[in-house]
C-alpha cells in the first residue's frame, strides 16, 4: 500500500520529458524558469500546502491561549458539553487535518520533486551538451562541465523550492503571529513587529557579506582541489622528478588559502548566531515583562501571555533556521548562474534547419577555397583547394602543425568552415546533417579513446547492432582477437565482457588502436580517415594488419595521415601541406624527383619519424638544405 502510494507520487513528475534540446535562456530568472516549466503546477501546489500547515499551527497556538484562558476562569461544570464542537474541531485539525496536509507536502516535496525535478535540468543540459561542438570542450574541463552541470541541477532545485516552500510557509507564518497576538492584546504584538524589523535588518546585514565569503571560499576550494588532483593525476611524473616535497608546499599553499577564506566566513557566523540570540532573548524578555505587566494592570489575559510566550519559543527555533535557508539559497543562486552561463552557450557546430541526411554516392570529396583559423583571423588554413577523386587515396603528409588534423576535423564537421566549402559527391556538408555525414566516414586517431565499458561495446559502437560473429570477425583482422581473449578486469570479466578502464587506460597503446581499428573495419564506411592510424604499432603488428587495411581501403576514398613517410608512401597521391597550405601533390616518385619539402622530408627520416627537431630545425632555417 506505502509502496503504490510511494510510486504513485513518483510517477507524477516526468524526469525526461520530450522537449528538444534547445539552448537554454542565458538570464538567471529566465534559465530556472525555463527549467520549471514542466512542474511549475507541482512547486506551486507545494508551496500552497506548506502556507496551509503554517496557517493551521497557527490556529492551533491561538486554541492554546483559549484553553489556557478556560483553564484559569471556566468553571469544570458544564464545560465539554458547551464546548464540544470547538473541542472536536481543534482534535480533527490536529489527529486528521495536520497529518494528511504534512504527508502530502513531504510526498509532494520527497517523492515528486525532490529527484525527478533536477533530473529534468540534467537530462535537458546533457543532451544539449552532448550536442554542443568539439571545441567547446576543448575549452573547458570535462569534469567541470559536468560538476557545473550536476550542482547547477541540484542548486536551481534549492533555489526554486525554497523560495516556494520554505517562504510561503515563513510568511504566512510571520504574518499569522503578528496577527494572532494582535487579537490577544495588541500590546504584546508591538515587541514582534519590533522583532520582524530587526530580524529582516540583520539578515540584509549578513547575507550578502556571507554569499561574498561563500563565493571566495568556493573559488579557493576549487583550487585547493584542482592543485591536489593534478598532483594525483601526474603521480608518475612527480615520483620521475622525486618531487613529493614541492608538490606538498604546493598544495599546502593552495590549503592556507583556503583557510583564510574560512575564518573570515566563521567570524561572520558567530557575529551572526550572537546578534539573532540577543534578538530572541529581547523578545523574550519583552514579551514576558510586557505580558506581567498587562496581566498586572488586567488588560492582559493568562491566555494572551501564554500564547505570546509560546510563539516567542517557536520564532526562535525558526529564525535560526530561516537565517540559514536564506544563506544556503544565495549559495544555491550562485551554482545555478554558474550553469546557466555554461549552458546556455551557443553550439558552434548546428545543423541548419531541416538539414537532410547525407548521402555518398561514389565518395569524392573537395574542399573549395577553405579557410579555417580557429577564430584568430589568420593562420592555420588559408585558402585551401583539394580534389579527391572517388575511391582515391591520398596521404597528407607535413610537418607537426601543418594543419593536417584541422583539415580532416574540417571534413568530420567539429568546426565549420570560416570561408569556402566543402562538398561530398556535390553536397556542401555545411548543409547536411552532422551525424549522417559522420556516419558516411571511418576515423581511426593516433589518441585513440576507448569508453569506459566493454570491448564489446566499444568494437560495436560503430554499428550497434553487428551480430557478436561480426564483431569477431573485425577483431580478427584488426590482429586484436588474440589480446582480447586474455583480457580480464578487476570483476572477473573476461573476453569481448571485460571493460577497459577510463579512456581505455588498462589497455597498452597499440592495444587501444587494434580496437579502434577493428571498430572502423565493423563500421565499414564508404570514407576513411586514417590519422596516424598506425602509429602506436610495433613495425610487426603494423605489417601484419596492413593486409587487413589495405582490404578495408578496398573501394573507399581514403584520407591517411602518417608521420612516418614508409607508411603512406604507396599512396595513389600524397599532398604536402605546409603552414595550411598545399604546396605540393603527386605520387611518392614524383615527389622524390621533384626534390622539394616532401623529398627533404624523405631524406631526413632515417629510416622513421618526422621529429618535431626537423620541423622546428626547418622553420629556423628556412629552407633546409640538404
Ligand atoms: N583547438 C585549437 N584551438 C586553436 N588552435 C588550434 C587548435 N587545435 C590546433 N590548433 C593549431 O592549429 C595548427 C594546426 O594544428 P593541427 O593539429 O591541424 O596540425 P597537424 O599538422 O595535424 O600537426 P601534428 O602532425 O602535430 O598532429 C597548430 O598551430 C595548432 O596549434
Amino acid at each position: 500500500m506505502f509502496n503504490s502510494l510511494f510510486g504513485w507520487f513518483e510517477r507524477l513528475a516526468e524526469p525526461f520529458p520530450k522537449m528538444p534540446a534547445e539552448r537554454p535562456p542565458k538570464g538567471l530568472f529566465a534559465f530556472i524558469w525555463h527549467h520549471t516549466k514542466p512542474v511549475w503546477p507541482l512547486v506551486l501546489l507545494g508551496g500552497i500546502l506548506a502556507a496551509a500547515i503554517s496557517v493551521a499551527q497557527i490556529v492551533i497556538f491561538s486554541f492554546m491561549g483559549d484553553v489556557v484562558d478556560w483553564l484559569a476562569g471556566r468553571p469544570p461544570e458544564n464545560f465539554f458539553q458547551d464546548e464540544f464542537w470547538t473541542l472536536a474541531g481543534m482534535g480533527a485539525l490536529i489527529m486528521i487535518v495536520m497529518p494528511i496536509l504534512g504527508i502530502l507536502h513531504d510526498l509532494l516535496l520527497f517523492q515528486t520533486l525532490a529527484g525527478n525535478y533536477p533530473m529534468i535540468i540534467r537530462w535537458q543540459g546533457h543532451k544539449y551538451l552532448l550536442r554542443q561542438s568539439v571545441s567547446f570542450f576543448s575549452d573547458e574541463f570535462a569534469g567541470r562541465v559536468a560538476t557545473k552541470l550536476m550542482q547547477g541541477a541540484l542548486g536551481t532545485r534549492e533555489v526554486v523550492m525554497k523560495t516556494v516552500d520554505v517562504f510561503a510557509y515563513v510568511a504566512v507564518y510571520f504574518v499569522g503571529a503578528v496577527a494572532l497576538m494582535a487579537t490577544f492584546d495588541p500590546v504584546l504584538m508591538a515587541p514582534f513587529l519590533v522583532w520582524i524589523g530587526l530580524y529582516f535588518s540583520a539578515m540584509a546585514f549578513f547575507l550578502p557579506r556571507l554569499r561574498k565569503t561563500s563565493e571566495v571560499q568556493a573559488n579557493a576550494r576549487s583550487e585547493m582541489t584542482g592543485r591536489v588532483v593534478d598532483s594525483y593525476t601526474n603521480i608518475a611524473t612527480i615520483k620521475l622528478f622525486a618531487h613529493a616535497g614541492r608538490e606538498e608546499r604546493y598544495a599546502r599553499d593552495a590549503m592556507e588559502r583556503f583557510l583564510h577564506s574560512v575564518f573570515p566566513q566563521m567570524r561572520l557566523v558567530t557575529l551572526l548566531n550572537t546578534t539573532l540570540g540577543f534578538l530572541n532573548a529581547s523578545l523574550l524578555f519583552s514579551v514576558a515583562a510586557l505580558g506581567l505587566w498587562s496581566w498586572s494592570l488586567g488588560t492582559a489575559t493568562v491566555g494572551a501571555l501564554a500564547v505570546g510566550l509560546g510563539l516567542v519559543m517557536r520564532l526562535e527555533g525558526m529564525s535560526h533556521w530561516v537565517m540559514w535557508e536564506l544563506a544556503g539559497l544565495f549559495e544555491n543562486l550562485g551554482m545555478a548562474e554558474d550553469a546557466a552561463q555554461m549552458l546556455a552557450k551557443p553550439q558552434e557546430v548546428k545543423d541548419k534547419p531541416n538539414a537532410k541526411p547525407l548521402s555518398v554516392t561514389a565518395g569524392a570529396i573537395h574542399f573549395d577555397d577553405v579557410s579555417f583559423h580557429y577564430g584568430k583571423g589568420e593562420g592555420v588554413i588559408g585558402h585551401l583547394d583539394l580534389d579527391i577523386k572517388p575511391g582515391e587515396k591520398i596521404g597528407l603528409v607535413g610537418r607537426s602543425g601543418a594543419g593536417k588534423s584541422t583539415l580532416v576535423n574540417l571534413l568530420l564537421r567539429f568546426h565549420d568552415v570560416e570561408d569556402g566549402s566543402i562538398r561530398i559527391d556535390g553536397t556542401d556538408i555545411a548543409k547536411v546533417d552532422q551525424e549522417s555525414l559522420r556516419a558516411h566516414i571511418g576515423v581511426v586517431t593516433q589518441d585513440t579513446a576507448l569508453l569506459h565499458r566493454s570491448v564489446q561495446d566499444n568494437i560495436q559502437y560503430s554499428r550497434p547492432d553487428a551480430a557478436m560473429a561480426e564483431i569477431e570477425r573485425a577483431a580478427r583482422q584488426a590482429k586484436a582477437i588474440d589480446f582480447i581473449n586474455d583480457l580480464s578486469d578487476p570483476t572477473g570479466r573476461t573476453g569481448f565482457e571485460a571493460h577497459v578502464g577510463e579512456r581505455g587506460v588498462k589497455l597498452s597503446g597499440g592495444q587501444r588502436q587494434r580496437i579502434a581499428i577493428a571498430r572502423v573495419m565493423l563500421k565499414d564506411a564508404p570514407i576513411l580517415v586514417l590519422d596516424e592510424a598506425t602509429s602506436a604499432l610495433d613495425s610487426e603488428v603494423e605489417a601484419a594488419i596492413q593486409d587487413s587495411l589495405d582490404q578495408l581501403m578496398e573501394g573507399k576514398t581514403v584520407i591517411a595521415i602518417a608521420h612516418r613517410l614508409s607508411t603512406i608512401s604507396q599512396m595513389d597521391r600524397l599532398v604536402v601541406m605546409d603552414h595550411g597550405a598545399i604546396v605540393e601533390q603527386g605520387a611518392h616518385d614524383e615527389l622524390i624527383a621533384n626534390n622539394g619539402l616532401y623529398a627533404r622530408l624523405w631524406a631526413r627520416q632515417s629510416g622513421g619519424f618526422l621529429t618535431l627537431d626537423d620541423a622546428t630545425s626547418e622553420n629556423a632555417h628556412g629552407v633546409a638544405a640538404q
